[in-house]
């Protein structure tokens, strides 16, 4: 990806490019993320495993100490990642539900 540096952007809207195109990347990357969300079923077999509690607060953690090693709010990103893994959880649920009765 070709970016111009933030300290070499002349307008706004230069600015704005190059957000959009670290946000497209950012996004191209969370469908990737999505797909090993949706395989991890396979070797799922009840909710318990599913929500995976300990994984879950461990993914948190993590990502709190990366964003902070980025200069970055924990909060924020410890937010962000309730929302996404809350989501994961249901569609892991729903592709459960497929797996047990068959059609999948
Ligand atoms: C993908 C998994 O399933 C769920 C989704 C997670 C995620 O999106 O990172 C993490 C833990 C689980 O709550 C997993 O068990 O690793």
């Amino acid at each position: 990806m070709k970016l111009t540096d933030p300290k070499e952007c002349i307008s706004a809207e230069e600015i704005r490019n190059q957000i959009d195109k670290i946000d497209k990347q950012i996004i191209a990357l969370y469908g990737e993320r999505h797909k090993y969300v949706e395989e991890i079923v396979r070797f799922k077999d009840d909710e318990e495993g599913i929500i995976a509690h300990d994984r879950k607060k461990q993914v948190i953690s993590d990502r709190r100490k990366w964003a902070e090693e980025n200069g970055l709010d924990a909060g924020t990103f410890e937010k962000m990642y309730q929302i996404l893994i809350e989501n994961n959880i249901k569609r892991e649920l729903e592709l459960l539900k497929k797996k047990k009765s068959g059609i999948i």
